[in-house]
């Protein structure tokens, strides 16, 4: 009796992994392969306030802005992106602290889901222009927009946790990047670039004052990657967060660039900067999505969201001695 109707196999099982691979035509330029099906889509209580894109995914308010006009808050605005951006700091900690072998991405989406909601607050990335879940976390070669998934963290992996919130109005928006396992066991390369990221970060920070120039801060990441052997990730930049996710200034990581703008007191922007070991290049798989090094090398970043001062810089995401002891990377 054949009730059963046999499955089409639509493609053969991979001989070296024996799973089944969802994009067959696709090359992938590293070892790391998506683990389907992803999760249900998780949903955010309506007594939370959500961004205009939450139901038709996309950002309009991010539509029709003037590209060279940037936002400046006043005292209540900084204030609001204080707390927004002290609770994101809040959340990537606890998530971090969940990191080990075994644990998928998915299971730190959920942490990450819940631990906004627990905050009254929406977790950005979710249908910001369709994404499918609410944070990022990029594993490995993936440069960054890894999609949470069902696949296990495998010891010595790095793993990027990419946290924006969005609380009472205002977003906030920050990125670190982790060793899997024990770091004192990681591989030297691996730990080069998670350490020139940081490393590189801080040294685009320190330019951070009234007047100093938006173009500056590739040139010091670059500067440092180059020395460090590694290489500046090109096709993502920082950008403008306040009322909206993604605004004015875009904030380009690599030397020489044509970055329009200088810093002035109430500006609230990201710097972002994606390191990797080998080319700079990226290719993103078919889930359209996930970018990844051409070459399969490892890449890490790190990401902060930084308020311009009249005297200086703020670093609204810190970690603060307040906020739960997130594992020290
Ligand atoms: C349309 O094209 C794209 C392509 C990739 C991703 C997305 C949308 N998106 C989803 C999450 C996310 C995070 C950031 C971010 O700034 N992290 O620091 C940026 N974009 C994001 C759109
Ligand atoms: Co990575
Ligand atoms: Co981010
Ligand atoms: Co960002």
């Amino acid at each position: 009796l054949h009730s059963i109707i046999t499955p089409k196999v639509v493609s053969k099982p991979d001989p070296a992994t024996g799973l089944y691979n969802p994009f067959p035509a696709f090359s992938f330029t590293g070892p790391l392969r998506p683990v389907y099906p992803l999760s249900e889509r998780r949903t955010v209580p309506k007594s939370i306030p959500y961004p205009d894109y939450a139901e038709s995914g996309i950002p309009k308010s991010e539509r029709f802005i003037n590209r060279n006009k940037f936002d400046l808050l006043d005292a209540k605005g900084q204030d609001a992106m204080r707390k927004a951006c002290r609770l994101g700091r809040e959340v990537l900690d606890i998530v971090a602290a969940e990191i080990r072998p075994g644990v998928t991405t998915d299971y730190l989406d959920e942490i990450c889901h819940n631990a906004c909601i627990e905050r009254k607050s929406y977790p950005s990335p979710l249908n910001y222009n369709f994404f499918p879940k609410s944070f990022c976390t990029s594993v490995n070669e993936v440069i960054c927009h890894g999609i949470p998934d069902q696949r296990a963290l495998v010891d010595g992996d790095i793993i990027n946790l990419d946290v924006s919130l969005y609380h009472e109005g205002y977003h906030a928006d920050l990125n670190e990047t982790y060793y899997v396992g024990d770091k004192a066991k990681a591989d030297p390369d691996s730990v080069r670039v998670v350490e020139t990221a940081r490393e590189c970060l801080d040294e685009a920070a320190k330019l951070i004052k009234p007047g100093a120039l938006i173009r500056e801060f590739g040139n010091a990441i670059e500067k440092h990657a180059k020395s460090r052997n590694c290489s500046v990730i090109r096709t993502y930049c920082g950008h403008g967060v306040n009322t909206l996710f993604h605004c004015p200034p875009n904030v380009p990581h690599y030397a020489k660039n044509k970055a329009v703008g200088e810093c002035k007191p109430g500006m609230t922007f990201t710097i972002e900067p994606m390191i990797a070991l080998g080319k700079y290049r990226d290719v993103t798989w078919p889930d359209n999505w996930t970018s990844t090094t051409v070459d399969g090398k490892r890449t890490a970043q790190f990401e902060h969201t930084y308020l311009v001062t009249e005297t200086g810089v703020e670093v609204l995401t810190a970690r603060t001695p307040t906020s739960p002891g997130g594992p020290v990377p």
